[in-house]
């Protein structure tokens, strides 16, 4: 689907644990497309926790470490992460076009530089946890789906290759922008779990059939008692056309 692989799925590992996620990362290698790494665990152990995961899971990683500053900083910080060469990292949407034009330019400078592939980079357009009331209480002109789609448009026109948004804006967002612009979803739950604080939730089934590239699952296949059987009932699921 995305990077050469066929399994959309991206798992989030949102530990601080170093050796539960390597564990998790070799245990999923062949049930899932890539590896999550954000915030949590990025505070706590750094590069050096993110190569360990690199190195024992084997697969791309998508850096969701969210950045969201003036451009001169955001340029900075995404300098700072290419040695661990993300397939996929991320910035705020909300940031701006100066922002995001800054950060696209450093991933590419960078990478250059470092004779490594650069990543593809994303803007984040609405958390997954948030709906209509919750932007309208943070002072932003709802509907959702009307903010993600400005924001989405911005992210293009800014030369970014894609966003993370909810499924249920993904339909629009691949009308609107065309086959190629990656659209990285969370919010994603089989029938089987619980939503947690995802407040925009498509099934994956759903997910893919919108137009999702890359599904961002966590807590339904790493709460799991059996990881790697989830990982699977997901893929089995998605490979049958079942509705999951
Ligand atoms: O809008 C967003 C952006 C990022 N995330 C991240 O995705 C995973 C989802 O984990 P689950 O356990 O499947 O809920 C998590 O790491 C978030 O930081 C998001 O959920 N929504």
């Amino acid at each position: 689907m995305i990077l050469g692989r066929a399994n959309p799925v991206y798992v989030a590992l949102d530990t601080t644990d170093v050796g539960e996620a390597t564990a998790l990362a070799a245990r999923l290698h062949d049930d899932v497309g890539g590896l999550k790494v954000g915030l949590e665990f990025f505070a706590r152990n750094g590069h050096k926790g993110v190569r360990e995961v690199n190195k024992a899971g084997d697969l791309p990683l998508f850096l969701d470490l969210k950045f969201h500053d003036i451009p001169n900083t955001v340029a900075g910080a995404v300098r700072s992460v290419m040695p661990l060469a993300p397939a996929l990292l991320n910035v705020h949407a909300l940031g701006g076009r100066a922002m995001m034009r800054a950060a696209q330019a450093s991933a590419q400078d960078e990478a250059a530089r470092l004779g490594i592939t650069p990543p593809r980079l994303l803007a984040v357009t609405v958390l997954t946890s948030m709906n209509d009331a919750d932007i309208t209480e943070a002072g932003i002109t709802g509907p959702v789906s009307d903010q993600v789609r400005r924001l989405a448009a911005l992210t293009a026109e800014a030369g970014l290759d894609g966003v993370v948004c909810s499924a249920q804006e993904a339909a629009v967002l691949r009308a609107d922008l065309g086959p190629d612009f990656l659209l990285v979803t969370p919010g994603v739950r089989p029938h089987w779990a619980a939503a947690d604080d995802q407040k925009r939730v498509t099934t994956p089934r759903e997910a893919l059939a919108a137009g999702a590239s890359v599904l961002v699952i966590g807590r339904p296949i790493t709460a799991s008692p059996d990881p790697r059987a989830a990982a699977r009932r997901i893929q089995d699921d998605l490979a049958e056309g079942a509705v999951v």
